[in-house]
């Protein structure tokens, strides 16, 4: 069958308009309180990550004061838990390593300031990145033909700039280019694999390690713009492959990721397949679904980017998006492949 490329998109150009779907716990802040604020911006040299990877035990750790800040009882329990990373920031007392303070305050903005609700995400994520290995997944060579041109990382930064705001950062999905549903999504296990190992090396972008800059429930710039690219899609219904692929990966992704998305793109949507966009929402937290932003034209994706402290970001964006810049394939990070 071939594709709808042509067609313009049943769906709105501009914002995506939010539902009162069924929410994922996951990734609703917006309307965060300040619980475990950290406005004020700490002077240490504690921004280095610290050496040891070793999984601590529980032995080694204290209990939380129970009037302690959201914070510190959030870094309690990361200490009791026995894995020591979280996207690759090594994790440290976040009364003097900024990076850390970064993650339990997301922790805390993605559950709009509850700190067990925060806890339980937490607890969550030590466990499945203990499993999972995220990390080791940026090491690991990927199958070419299944997904070579599929997953790309992009980072743009300002010259000279030392702000969080000096740079951006892009995961980019070009599910249309798909050519074997079986082979890209048969495997469960081995694409989300490959789907994590494309996060982690937007988060090696992102650099929380290097951050100098707390965040606040109202204030992070530590965020990843996405775009899902569905030009020349040669398969126009959902399989039960990709329905299981993406609504597995959206449920890994909001347990784990939380607080990461700036906003999100959906690009060159064939018209008949609108419906996926309705169908996708109900696994999405209303609050992400915010961040959505539907576009029939490809071609008009850098328009959305005029206001970056990044400058002329659009112009950095490849030709095919709007942009003045090479081409994905040449920009763009891939995972290994062979
Ligand atoms: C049949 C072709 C398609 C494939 C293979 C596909 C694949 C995927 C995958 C793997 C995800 C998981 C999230 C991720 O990887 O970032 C996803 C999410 C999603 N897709 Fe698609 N998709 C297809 C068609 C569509 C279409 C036509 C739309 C319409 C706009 C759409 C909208 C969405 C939405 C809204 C999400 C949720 C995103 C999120 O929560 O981050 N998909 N898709």
């Amino acid at each position: 069958m071939s594709a709808a490329e042509k067609q313009p998109a049943p769906v709105a150009p501009a914002e995506a308009v939010p539902t009162e779907s069924a929410a994922n716990p996951a990734d609703n802040a917006d309307n965060a309180d300040n619980a475990g604020n950290l406005a004020a911006p700490v002077e240490t040299e504690a921004q280095k990550p610290p050496a040891a990877t070793e999984p601590r035990t529980p032995a080694d750790t204290k209990e939380a004061a129970p009037d302690a800040t959201p914070i510190a009882q959030l870094w309690s329990l990361a200490e009791a838990a026995g894995h020591p990373e979280v996207w690759g920031v090594n994790l440290a007392d976040p009364e003097t390593h900024v990076p850390t303070r970064i993650i339990l305050q997301k922790y805390l903005n993605a559950n709009d300031g509850d700190l067990a609700r925060a806890k339980d995400q937490l607890a969550k994520t030590l466990d499945w990145r203990a499993k999972m290995r995220p990390v080791e997944l940026t090491k690991k060579v990927f199958a070419r033909p299944k997904f070579d041109g599929l997953g790309y990382v992009t980072r743009y930064v300002q010259e000279g700039s030392t702000e969080p705001e000096g740079k951006e950062v892009f995961t980019w999905n070009i599910y249309g280019g798909v050519k074997s549903i079986d082979d890209t999504f048969g495997n469960l296990e081995e694409f989300l694999e490959w789907r994590v190992a494309l996060m982690e090396l937007a988060l090696q972008d992102l650099d929380i390690s290097a951050a100098t800059k707390p965040i606040t429930a109202e204030y992070d710039p530590y965020k990843i713009f996405q775009v899902h690219d569905y030009k020349s899609i040669s398969f126009l219904r959902q399989s039960p492959q990709v329905k299981a692929a993406s609504t597995e990966t959206i449920k890994v992704f909001a347990q784990n990721y939380p607080e990461l998305l700036k906003e999100k793109f959906f690009v060159n949507v064939p018209a008949i397949m609108g419906f996926v966009y309705a169908f996708m929402k109900l696994f999405v937290a209303p609050k992400t679904i915010k961040k959505f932003h539907p576009m029939s034209n490809g071609g008009n994706l850098a328009l959305e980017f005029g206001e970056s402290k990044v400058p002329s970001l659009e112009e950095k964006l490849p030709t095919e998006y709007g942009g003045k810049g090479s081409a994905l394939g040449e920009q763009g990070q891939q995972t290994l492949l062979k």
